[in-house]
Formats: C-alpha cells, sequence, structure tokens
C-alpha cells in the first residue's frame, strides 16, 4: 500500500468543488483527513471560533459518510503534523491555501520544517475565484481599486464543478484523534452560544440549499433589497464561505447562470463575489491591511484608541440611542451576522461620530461575527473609515437617521432588535437581552437613552477632525449611501 497523504483542512470544510481533494483521489493512495486546533485557531474570536467548531463538526459527519474520518489534534501546526508524519507514514500533507498574514507564517514555517524532514507539501486553491498573483496591471502591478480589478477579471469563468468523492481511500489504520468536545470550541460565548446558534445554517449541504434558495427565489431582486435591513434580501453566503462550506466557484457559477436565464439581481450578486476576492488581493499585497492604517496619512487622525471608552461601550451594547446603530450592533450580538448596510452605517458612526479607531469596531467584529473573514472584515473597516484603499471619502458621513428613513422605512428592523418602549418585544429583540451578558445590566424595561452623539453633531465632530487632518475643510454628507 502506498504511504497515506495528509489532508490538512483549514477554511475549506467540504467534499464537492474542492481542488486539493480531487487530486487528492486521482493519486489512488489512502488519505487521512486532519483537522488541527493550532496557533491561528487560537487566535480566532469567540464566535468566529464557536461557528468553526460546528462547521468541523458537520464536516466529519460528511467524511465518515464516505468511509473516512477527520482526525484532529490540538498544538502548534507543525509538532502536530509531524507527530502525524510520524505515526501514519505519511510522505506528503497538502493544504488548501490561505491568505491572511498568521495563516501565511504558520504555512510557511510548516513548509519549512517539514521540507527540511523530507516531506512532501503542498498547497492548492480552492479559497478564492482567481488567486491574487494572476491578476495584475498592465504595468505587473496590484489592483488598489475595484472597478478596474473587477473589468481585469470580468470574462474569466469559474473552474468546472468538481464532484465530491463517493469514498475516501482509507489507510490501514486510523490514527488517535482528539474529541471535538474536548476542545470547548464554545467556551468564549458564555450565554450567548445557544442563541446564536438558533440562527446558523451550518455544514456543505446546508449552504448547497442555501445558495439554490437564494437563486430561486431572490437573486432577481437582489439588487435593491441587498440593501434593505428590514428583509430578506441577501444570500446568507458570507457564513459558509468563510468556512468553506461551499465553493466561492459554485456561488460564481449560479450568478452567471441566473445571469444567463434573465435574473436582473444576477451580475449585482456577482459583483458582489468579487468584492470578496478583491480584498484578497489586497490583503495578500498589503497584509497591513489587517493591523494598520493602510494609507499612513491616517496615523495622524485623532481618533480615540480606547475600546472601553463610555462611547465605544455603548456602541458594542447596542446602547448609543441611534437606533439603526443600537438595531444593527444587538443584530450583531444575537445572530454572529449584521447586515451590509448596517456594517457600514455602524461603522461610519464608530468611526465619524464617535471619533473612535476603526481597529475597535473591526476588533468587534472580529469577535462576534460567525462570518468573520480576515480579508473583508479589514476592507470593510478600512472602506468605512477612509483610511483603506478604494475607501469611501472619509468626509462621506453616513446619517444614520437619515439611513433608518430610507432603508428601514417603516421600523421594522428597529422594532425587531430593540425591546425598549415595547410592550411585547418580538422575539428576535429578547434573544439581544438573552444572550447579552448579564455584567451589560440590560433590560427590555429600561429607558432607550438618548443619542449619545446626535446626527449633525457627529458629522460637524468628524469633519471638523478631518480638517485638522487634511489642513483645510471639506464637506458633504451622505444621505443614500
Ligand atoms: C465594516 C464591514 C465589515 C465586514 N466584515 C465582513 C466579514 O467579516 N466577513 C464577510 O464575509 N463580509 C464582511 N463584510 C462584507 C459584507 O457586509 C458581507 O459579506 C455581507 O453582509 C454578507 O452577507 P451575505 O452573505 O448575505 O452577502 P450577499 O449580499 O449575499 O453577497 C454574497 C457574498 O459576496 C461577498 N460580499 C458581499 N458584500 C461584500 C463586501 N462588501 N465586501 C466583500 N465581500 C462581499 C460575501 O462573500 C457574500 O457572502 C463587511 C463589510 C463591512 C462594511
Amino acid at each position: 500500500m502506498p504511504d497515506p497523504i495528509l489532508l490538512w483542512f483549514r477554511r475549506d470544510l467540504r467534499l464537492a468543488d474542492h481542488p486539493m481533494l480531487a487530486e487528492a483521489m486521482e493519486t489512488g493512495g489512502p488519505l487521512i483527513p486532519v483537522f488541527l486546533h493550532d496557533e491561528v485557531v487560537e487566535g480566532q474570536g469567540a464566535a468566529p471560533r464557536f461557528r468553526l467548531g460546528l462547521s468541523v463538526e458537520s464536516f466529519a459527519r460528511d467524511l465518515d459518510a464516505v468511509g473516512a474520518k477527520l482526525i484532529l489534534r490540538r498544538g502548534r501546526a507543525l509538532d502536530s503534523l509531524r507527530a502525524l508524519c510520524a505515526e501514519t507514514g505519511a510522505r506528503a500533507v497538502w493544504w488548501s491555501r490561505a491568505y491572511d498574514p498568521d495563516a501565511r507564517a504558520r504555512d510557511a514555517e510548516v513548509m519549512a520544517g517539514l521540507d527540511a524532514e523530507g516531506i512532501e507539501t503542498r498547497d492548492f486553491p480552492g479559497h478564492l475565484l482567481f488567486e491574487p498573483d494572476s491578476v495584475e496591471t498592465k504595468t505587473g502591478g496590484y489592483y488598489k481599486v475595484y472597478t478596474p480589478y473587477m473589468k481585469a477579471v470580468r470574462d474569466r469563468l469559474p473552474d468546472a464543478p468538481l464532484a465530491p468523492p463517493a469514498r475516501l481511500p482509507a489507510p490501514e489504520s486510523w490514527p488517535q484523534s482528539d474529541r471535538l468536545d474536548d476542545w470547548h470550541m464554545a467556551r468564549g460565548m458564555n450565554r450567548g452560544g445557544a442563541v446564536v446558534a438558533k440562527y446558523l445554517v451550518v455544514g456543505e449541504r446546508a449552504a448547497r440549499d442555501r445558495l439554490d434558495r437564494f437563486v430561486a427565489q431572490r437573486i432577481a431582486d437582489y439588487a435593491i433589497a441587498r440593501d434593505r435591513p428590514d428583509i430578506e434580501g441577501t444570500s446568507g453566503l458570507s457564513e459558509n464561505l468563510t468556512y468553506g462550506e461551499i465553493s466561492i466557484h459554485a456561488c460564481y457559477r449560479a450568478a452567471l447562470a441566473a445571469r444567463e436565464a434573465g435574473a436582473e439581481g444576477a451580475e449585482h450578486f456577482r459583483k458582489e463575489l468579487v468584492w470578496r476576492d478583491f480584498a484578497y488581493h489586497l490583503l495578500h499585497h498589503t497584509p497591513r491591511l489587517i493591523s494598520r492604517n493602510w494609507r499612513a496619512e491616517w496615523d495622524r487622525f485623532p481618533w480615540s484608541e480606547d475600546g472601553d471608552s463610555a462611547e465605544a461601550t455603548a456602541w458594542k451594547r447596542g446602547r448609543t440611542g441611534m437606533a439603526l446603530v443600537d438595531a444593527a450592533m444587538r443584530e450583531l450580538y444575537a445572530t454572529g451576522r449584521m447586515h451590509n448596510r448596517a456594517r457600514m452605517i455602524t461603522g461610519s458612526y464608530l468611526t465619524k461620530h464617535l471619533q473612535t479607531h476603526w481597529k475597535i469596531g473591526h476588533d468587534w467584529f472580529a469577535d462576534c461575527l460567525v462570518d468573520w473573514d480576515p480579508a473583508n472584515n479589514a476592507l470593510g473597516w478600512q472602506w468605512i473609515a477612509g483610511s483603506g484603499p478604494d475607501a469611501a471619502p472619509y468626509f462621506r458621513v453616513y446619517n444614520p437617521v437619515s439611513q433608518a428613513e430610507k432603508f428601514d422605512p417603516e421600523g421594522a428592523y428597529r422594532r425587531a432588535w430593540i425591546a425598549e418602549g415595547q410592550a411585547d418585544p418580538p422575539q428576535t429583540a429578547r434573544d439581544f437581552l438573552a444572550a447579552a451578558p448579564r455584567a451589560w445590566g440590560l433590560s427590555a424595561t429600561m429607558p432607550y437613552p438618548e443619542p449619545i452623539v446626535g446626527a449633525a453633531e457627529g458629522r460637524d465632530r468628524a469633519l471638523s477632525a478631518y480638517a485638522t487632518l487634511r489642513g483645510r475643510a471639506e464637506g458633504g454628507d451622505v444621505t443614500n449611501g
């Protein structure tokens, strides 16, 4: 029997459309799927780690159904893989590429360490539509602006579908595995875990069903409906894409097919999928996107960097008194998700009205989002703050009152999440109160606060701070985004 290959799964927890798995199947030799609770997983926020645990559990079941086991190990990736190679006789370790700086540093260390011992390492595409280095400007550089990036990839086709394996060739014996329960992936969630779990759609099959439902029922209206937090107008697939429960190529193919069939919103959906690739393109070329102002001149901006200030605390707890902002922050805490427009409005309110550094919002999202994605989150925050590539100009301040009038015209989204002032609050609003830590001291009967910073006052504050940075005043108000 040939030596087994270790297939190290990370953000690619699916069987279909999986380049590494498809190629491994062609070898005909035994395959040992592995998932590691390593230094990168250790560094993740509470909600992403919790959600990752559920994805791993689901994937292990799917592997079981095709005659394989998912071997779990905890510890530094290089140590775990070395030990597994020694135990199983594997002489090759394969994985699907990752692009964020922490994962890249880990992978480089693993590659060097295993190569030194004569163990073959190979990495594969699978997480993105187009590999970041495969898209270049005419002068051989990388794109900093979305529109020309989109133009450059517009005519490229997605990969053809790869069928899931019917059965994985098994090794003569399976190595010992940790028990997933012993990893306590939900530990950071406290009482929020049970609430957030109600809103999740986990695993490869559920992700595929979600895509099919979206295409059948919502993609046609997507271009307009996607902007309304009060209706279910988007796909919800970010939660699945981030763990690789569905391939981005499958989503892209579905978008192209729907467009071909005449669905109006399909082209817009395709463009959003390309935003995800663009975020990875930028992160790959400028890893500082995640940790520092992408434009260094923003280092001089007088942002508050106190994540525990009264203002930042009110923002995190959904108690700013600005109803659309608070509804969104509560949706985030109770469901682990937030509507895209609401992400922009809460981000603008934090960085502009509350003059608080985008990193504080970025880190809070990274702790609370079940769809946390290192590239999308960083690009989203730097975009809204004004410090990023292709960013919304800082002087564009989202007015949370007029945004609410436009995108939540009946107040349904705000009522869904804010219990205070309602005689019989809906389940969603009660879910938030059930998820929120007791130490926050929230209840449905307490008075709803006055705005800590009003819409106009916040805009003036933001613009005068911006003027000190630029040395001149600029003006403008975004009421329609
Ligand atoms: C401050 C801020 C933080 C964000 N953090 C994240 C994050 O951690 N994880 C994440 O996946 N997205 C993030 N986004 C982007 C966007 O809000 C979400 O992708 C979207 O809300 C997910 O919902 P959906 O799957 O229903 O999206 P749909 O509208 O159905 O879009 C389909 C897919 O396209 C991609 N996409 C859509 N919008 C964007 C966008 N603006 N940028 C990049 N990709 C996009 C996503 O993969 C999404 O799943 C952030 C945006 C902002 C402004």
